[in-house]
């Protein structure tokens, strides 16, 4: 292991880790870029948290502390961050392991939480600045994707601390409850103490990370997500030490005078599941929600708290993001325009159809009118007529003795 020029460890895996899927989970175009993946480990001291670390990456990012570290019990609390580069299978992955040493460690833990939950929001606020500034093409992004939680392996349930801390973190990190060195139990006490953890975070309504089940998942991934669903909180076993079995294997895991606690081995704890979840199966999933739902959920609330509005802060620029919103937003102004003109022209149909009907009602008022005109014009006519012809009735009743006198004068000439 060596730190390079930029402080970032460059060091090699013993065996097989897992990350080298990663491709899998995401777009081929990230594969040369590299993968990056921030982890919080949070628990007190002792608690085996940096050999966890070293067991999933299998590699030796914390060196192993021959001493223990005695804790000044006044002190504040720490946040120490580890950066280190690893290669599997031409895949690179930069894991960032964010330490909180001095956790739960002091006279007074009530406010424990606190430093930890600020470090988590600034990093929120340091990429919510970038979002802001004119260079958001080279964002740097320190957001803590996991926050494992190490639970003490005392048996009983949830203590008071670890309750406060859940609560108050768990709207902020994907946060992963492990139940830490659990080869101290027996696989009933194991049980027990997983379903009382369990009634506690249910009773206190902590939103712990739950890996998703979508409708379009395969029969396969459905169970495999409820199988890893099924151990949380993780009894794990940490060691990168090698042990030879009984049968006579080699493998990674913990020697007791009674027997070898096996760390890869499922029926001896839930370490498998749980670097199943963080590295093979889920890991873009864990930073797809940090990113889309944590983080966002944050942004808004900050921005509300400021009084500004969401569209006010211009998001991340991504090339291919960038281009189909700008497909979308286009598409978007055709249909509208589309719309516009449709509605135009039903109005102007509407308008004719007013029209044409309005110059049929005058049409038909029009003729209307004339016709009752020339009715009334008959009507005089027939009355003149009728009066003429009693006229000329009368007349020639009176008439018939002149034109006999007429007559016969006439005819005596
Ligand atoms: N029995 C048991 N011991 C463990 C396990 N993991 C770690 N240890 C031992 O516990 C001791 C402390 O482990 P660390 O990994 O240094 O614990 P830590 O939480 O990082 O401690 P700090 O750095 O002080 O916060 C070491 O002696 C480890 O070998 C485990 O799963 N089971």
């Amino acid at each position: 292991m060596a730190a390079g020029a930029n402080g970032i460890i460059q060091t090699k895996l013993n065996a097989f880790v897992g990350f080298s899927n990663l491709p899998n989970q995401h777009h081929r175009r990230s594969v040369k870029k590299g993968f990056h993946f921030t982890i919080m480990v949070v628990g007190e001291s002792g608690l085996g948290k940096s050999t966890l670390i070293n067991t999933l990456f299998n590699t030796t990012l914390y060196p192993e502390k021959k001493v223990p570290i005695t804790t000044d019990l006044n002190k504040s609390l720490d946040i120490q961050e580890i950066s280190a580069e690893i290669e599997e299978s031409g895949v690179k992955l930069r894991l960032n392991v964010i330490d909180t040493p001095g956790f739960g460690d002091f006279i007074n833990n009530e406010d424990s939480w606190k430093p930890i939950l600020r470090s988590v929001e600034a990093r929120y606020d340091a990429y919510l600045e970038q979002e802001q500034s004119q260079h958001r093409a080279k964002i740097t992004d320190n957001r803590i994707h996991a926050c494992l939680y190490f639970i003490a392996p005392t048996g009983h349930s949830l203590r008071q601390l670890d309750i406060e801390f859940m609560r108050r973190l768990a709207p902020r990190v994907n946060l992963i409850p492990v139940i830490a060195k659990s080869d101290t139990l027996t696989d009933e006490e194991v049980a027990a103490f997983k379903q009382r953890i369990l009634d506690d975070i249910i009773f206190n309504k902590i939103e712990i990370y739950r890996p998703p089940v979508y409708e379009d998942d395969d029969e396969d991934t459905v169970a495999e997500t409820n199988e890893i669903t099924s151990k949380i909180p993780f009894a794990v076993v940490g060691s990168n030490k090698d042990v030879t079995t009984s049968d006579g294997r080699t493998v990674r895991g913990r020697a007791y005078p009674w027997g070898i606690i096996e760390v890869d081995n499922e029926d001896h704890n839930d370490f498998v599941k749980l670097r199943q979840m963080l590295i093979r199966t889920h890991m873009e999933e864990l930073k797809r929600f940090t990113s889309e739902v944590l983080y966002e959920t944050y942004r808004t609330q900050r921005l509300e708290a400021s009084g500004r509005t969401q569209e006010a802060i211009p998001k991340e620029i991504n090339p291919a993001a960038s281009l189909e919103e700008q497909r979308i937003v286009h598409e978007q102004k055709l249909a509208k325009m589309e719309n516009d003109m449709k509605l135009v022209f039903q109005q102007k149909v509407q308008e004719k159809e007013a029209k044409l009907k309005q110059s049929e009602e005058e049409l038909y008022a029009r003729h209307k009118e004339m016709r009752e005109a020339l009715e009334k014009q008959r009507a005089e006519l027939e009355d003149k007529k009728r009066k003429l012809e009693s006229l000329v009735h009368s007349a020639s009743l009176m008439k018939p003795a002149t034109p006999e006198k007429t007559r016969k004068k006439g005819i005596f000439k």
